[in-house]
């Protein structure tokens, strides 16, 4: 296998050299048991093309062109050499909270996971404060994933907010209604912050939800925006203050995350880039995994041995295939 050659290399170049990987989770995360993901080697080192098995090719679109400019171009300089994490709590019962944070070791922050399909608010209310009673100095945040309506937002960001929140991630699915919640909360005092996430990466304007003042912060993660380069120029266009995060991704896109909070100019939020705590293996022997609550700026070598080992199936692996050769047609469109 030869890396490919540039920033936009010919298919054929990707296909001959791309890997697929299927890695087991340790813990159910948005409904996913396994993380599939094809990789790419090029003269810039490795590239993670890993959209979730539901998005379209258009969707998938920018995960591509992420993964070429982490193969082809690698990343601007940094202006930190380290990055703060947050540890990542699933929606799991509040007897399952303990251990998953021990996974992620000391961090500054904790993001848990609320308004799973199937839970009450209740069992929300419940693991936060797990949460809060373990770690009485961490700041917390909560991602709704959209799954609230506004009435609903509003009660249980009420009750949540007496655990001491930093912000809350998308509680309901559009961006009018994050207006609407925003609003709701600053009239009726209660003090939790709106941030903006699939209001960002899953809409065909990232900027739309700060022109309309829908949220206070925005939640900006590499592969979905089509690259670190994008990614910092929507930032700088948002005019918000933002937080990176993860797309559940190997150490090859937990990288291209570090490179973006280590480039951003302003970093007020621990990122949510310890998700690799939340799976069984990688394909680097050097994870990025936190150490002391941050992530070191640093390359990540990938491990040929480690490719193998999480290799995916035949059928998997030539389902990935397809969809690249797809989605480059897409890109090449663009
Ligand atoms: O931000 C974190 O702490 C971890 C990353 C994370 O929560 C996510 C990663 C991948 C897919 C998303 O559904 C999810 C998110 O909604 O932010
Ligand atoms: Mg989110």
């Amino acid at each position: 296998m030869s890396p490919v050659s540039g920033p936009r290399p010919e298919l054929a170049e990707l296909l001959a050299a791309a890997r697929v990987v299927s890695v087991p989770m340790r813990v159910r995360f948005r409904g996913i048991l396994h993380r599939e993901a094809l990789l790419i080697p090029g003269p810039a080192g490795w590239g993670e093309f890993s959209p979730f098995p539901e998005y379209d090719d258009v969707e998938a679109a920018p995960w591509l062109a992420a993964a070429l400019e982490a193969a082809g171009e690698g990343y601007p300089e940094p202006v930190r050499d380290s990055v703060p994490v947050n540890g990542t709590v699933p929606a799991v019962g509040v007897e399952q909270v303990e251990a998953v944070l021990a996974r992620f070791g000391a961090v500054p922050a904790v993001k848990v996971k609320v308004a799973e399909r199937g839970q009450t608010v209740a069992e929300d209310l419940a693991r936060v404060a797990e949460v809060r009673r373990l770690l009485p100095d961490a700041g917390i945040r909560v991602d709704a994933n959209g799954g609230w309506d506004v009435p609903t937002a509003v009660g249980a960001l009420e009750a949540l907010a007496e655990a001491g929140l930093e912000y809350a991630e998308q509680p309901v699915p559009d961006i009018a209604g994050l207006r609407a919640v925003r609003l709701e909360l600053a009239r009726r005092g209660i003090p939790v912050l709106v941030a903006a996430d699939e209001s960002v990466r899953k809409e065909t304007d990232p900027l739309r939800v700060a022109r309309e003042d829908a949220a206070d912060l925005i939640v900006v993660k590499v592969a979905p925006l089509g690259g670190v380069r994008r990614a910092l120029e929507i930032v700088a266009a948002a005019g918000l203050p933002a937080v990176v995060s993860s797309a559940l991704d190997t150490s090859v896109g937990i990288r291209a995350g570090v490179a973006l909070a280590a480039s951003l100019p302003e970093l007020p939020y621990a990122c949510g880039l310890g998700t690799l705590s939340l799976m069984s293996g990688d394909v680097s022997g050097e994870l990025m995994l936190p150490d002391g609550g941050a992530l070191a700026v640093r390359d990540v070598p990938v491990s040929g041995e480690l490719l193998e080992r999480w290799a995916a199936s035949p059928e998997v692996t030539q389902w990935w295939l397809d969809r690249l050769g797809r989605v480059y047609g897409q890109l090449a469109e663009r």
